[in-house]
């Protein structure tokens, strides 16, 4: 049985090691602006924090992770480079299944850098790949960026680019737009009727919205239905780059070769190759790592490059041991008009304890 006096000792070991990597022990309060802060995270810690509300403060929540408060921390007071390393408490609400925790450590370790990013990426992930090295995990990498660049890049509405852009972490919602932007899925006829405007304007007025709210969004899909398709080719380079799932060089070779006819792409692959010389010098077995292009699209909303993590092969049913990833647009956001490369990840002591007491 592991303790949670077990627990915070290992947390404790592990934050050791990330001073003696250079980084500054920061805390942040586990109440946290709610109303402010839950939208950076997305609709699953969204659906999963717990809130409450205080009468001169607004509706609060409990620390749901660490990277927002300590991106706010810096933006509004630290100096540049700057290294960070903390431990305490996460909360996240669980609705399916009751033997997942619902309040544990994190260690973390966060980098804001602008001086040369897949060297910050590089260094995270070799540092997080050292501290789990005893428990033979399987490690996961991605890019959440080579993704956005493929949807910016595509020949279609901004309107569109943005709903797939809000989609990327929705999966099967993804598919779904893009199929329906590809004229590939047939328009269900209650569509189809309110599209010909072949559906009664005096309808009764049951939902939140109002008239003129739902003559908007009647237009807006009147006007999506108008626009051309998305081209056939592009939404097949599309697939061929969500299906991407090989190891480093080899996931490269697919991307380039995508790249030649989806442009776009071409500096988020750049950076792609950059940073897997970067592991390489770092010594990390880059033939051996594999990458997928889809990884990371059902965590958190704020990565924006770079996302990585470690799983259990025996204990595929625990959730990753650590995890992490680039949120570049997240320091611009907390900002206030200033903006700084950043990356970095957590670990999970108490499942790291769990897996050892098992081997
Ligand atoms: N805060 C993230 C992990 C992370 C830290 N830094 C970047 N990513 C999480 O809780 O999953």
């Amino acid at each position: 049985m592991i303790t949670r006096a077990d627990t915070l000792a290992r947390a404790a070991t592990l934050r050791a090691t990330f001073e003696a990597a250079g980084a500054v022990p920061v805390e942040t309060p586990i109440l946290q602006p709610a109303d402010t802060l839950l939208d950076l995270y997305g609709e699953d810690i969204r659906a999963r924090a717990y809130i409450t509300s205080d009468a001169l403060r607004g509706e609060q929540m409990l620390r749901p992770d660490f990277t927002v408060p300590v991106v706010e921390m810096h933006m509004s007071h630290g100096a540049e480079p700057a290294r960070y390393t903390y431990s305490g408490e996460v909360f996240r609400r669980q609705e399916h299944d009751p033997d997942r925790a619902n309040e544990y450590i994190q260690v973390g370790y966060e980098v804001f850098d602008r001086a040369n990013p897949a060297a910050a990426d590089a260094e995270v992930f070799t540092l997080f790949a050292q501290a789990v090295a005893p428990l033979n995990l399987r490690a996961a990498t991605g890019d959440i960026g080579v993704l956005m660049a493929a949807v910016r890049g595509l020949r279609t509405t901004d309107a569109r680019k943005a709903a797939l852009l809000r989609h990327i972490w929705r999966p099967r919602r993804f598919r779904a737009l893009l199929e329906r932007y590809a004229g590939r899925l047939p328009v269900a006829a209650q569509r189809a009727r309110l599209l010909e405007g072949a559906l009664s304007d005096d309808a009764p007025l049951i939902g939140k919205r109002s008239q003129a709210e739902i003559d908007a969004r009647v237009a807006l899909l009147r006007a999506d239905a108008a626009e051309p398709p998305l081209n056939g080719a592009e939404v097949d380079l599309l697939d061929a780059l969500l299906n991407v799932r090989e190891t480093m060089p080899y996931a490269l070779a697919q991307l380039r070769d995508i790249a030649v006819d989806l442009p776009s792409i071409a500096a988020a692959v750049d950076g792609l190759a950059a940073r897997a010389e970067a592991l390489a010098a770092s010594d990390v077995d880059v033939d051996g790592l594999p990458f997928e292009a889809s990884f990371g699209r059902t965590s958190m909303e704020y990565y924006d490059g770079f996302v990585f993590g470690f799983f259990s092969a025996q204990r595929a049913d625990l959730p990753a041991i650590a995890t992490g990833g680039r949120y570049d647009a997240l320091t611009r956001r907390l900002g206030n008009g200033a903006e700084i490369p950043a990356v970095g990840g957590v670990l999970r002591p108490g499942l790291m304890l769990e897996l050892e007491a098992q081997a």
